[in-house]
């Protein structure tokens, strides 16, 4: 998608105290390459979205992408449908990535009706929507606060709406758990992250980013009133959910 020519190396020298991880200037230079190495099946959903989209949104419809950090999901909506078929609000909390969220998707998605805006998903003033994608960002509000958005997400999509929720997950199972975090952090090695930058992006991320289970979501969905939701992805600890207002 973006310039992805800053390589992540933000976690590769030994630092003495981990700050705990934020979306500043230095991550968004290296974001692209970084959520590529760290999140297994990023392309193949992210490449979903368009796809789902063109069988599924409604012409005319509007779309939020929450949570939008440099618009990937946004960019692959663009990459699937013409500019006359959706209007887009993207919204972020960081300035930086919403600055240079502005610069990509300027450049990458001409007459588009696409604006982004700072913003926390949990008080950002939402209109009728047809698609609401909120991808690998739930994860980092606090766990009290979700249920209260996910409530509002449903009851701003239309009938016939969707949301498509991208998450790391855990598993209640302790063995399992362990498995999957095993796996990922050797997924993370063969991407060529050290073990030095594995356990210090893992300390920042540490109470920052609190994975909730499938079964958490599921539950959390249904309560809000979506009758229909399905996973419609997983690889390792990371899913993507698909849940329909009827
Ligand atoms: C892992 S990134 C999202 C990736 C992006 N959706 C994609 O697929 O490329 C998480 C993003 O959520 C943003 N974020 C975290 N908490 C937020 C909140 N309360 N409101 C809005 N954005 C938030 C962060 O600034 C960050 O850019
Ligand atoms: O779980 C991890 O170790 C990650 O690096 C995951 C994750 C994410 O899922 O958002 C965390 C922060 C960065 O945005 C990129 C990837």
């Amino acid at each position: 998608m973006t310039d992805a020519s800053y390589r992540d190396a933000l976690f590769t020298t030994p630092l003495d105290r981990v700050a705990s991880f934020s979306f500043d200037e230095q991550v968004v230079r290296c974001f692209p390459d970084m959520i590529r190495r760290s999140v297994p099946g990023y392309g193949q959903i992210i490449g979903m979205l368009g796809v789902i989209a063109a069988r599924h949104l409604r012409r005319g419809a509007h779309v939020y992408d929450l949570g939008c950090s440099l618009g990937a999901s946004t960019l692959a909506l663009c990459q699937q449908l013409p500019a006359d078929a959706f209007t887009l609000d993207a919204v972020d909390l960081s300035p930086a990535m919403v600055e240079r969220a502005r610069e990509v998707l300027t450049e990458h998605c001409p007459g588009y009706t696409v604006n982004v805006h700072e913003g926390d998903i949990r008080h950002f003033p939402l209109r009728s929507a047809g698609l609401i994608m909120v991808n690998f960002t739930l994860q980092f509000l606090d766990p009290e606060d979700r249920e209260a958005v996910i409530d509002r997400l449903y009851r701003t999509l239309e009938p016939g709406g969707m949301l498509i929720l991208a998450e790391k997950i855990t598993f209640a199972d302790p063995t399992r758990a362990a498995l999957m975090i095993d796996w990922h952090h050797d997924f993370k090695r063969a991407n060529g992250y050290s073990e030095l930058e594995i356990s210090q992006k893992r300390n920042a991320l540490e109470h920052v980013m609190i994975p909730d289970t499938l079964e958490t979501h599921h539950d959390r969905l249904a309560r809000s009133g979506f009758n229909r939701h399905y996973t419609w992805f997983q690889h390792l600890n990371f899913a993507a959910m698909v849940a329909f207002r009827d």
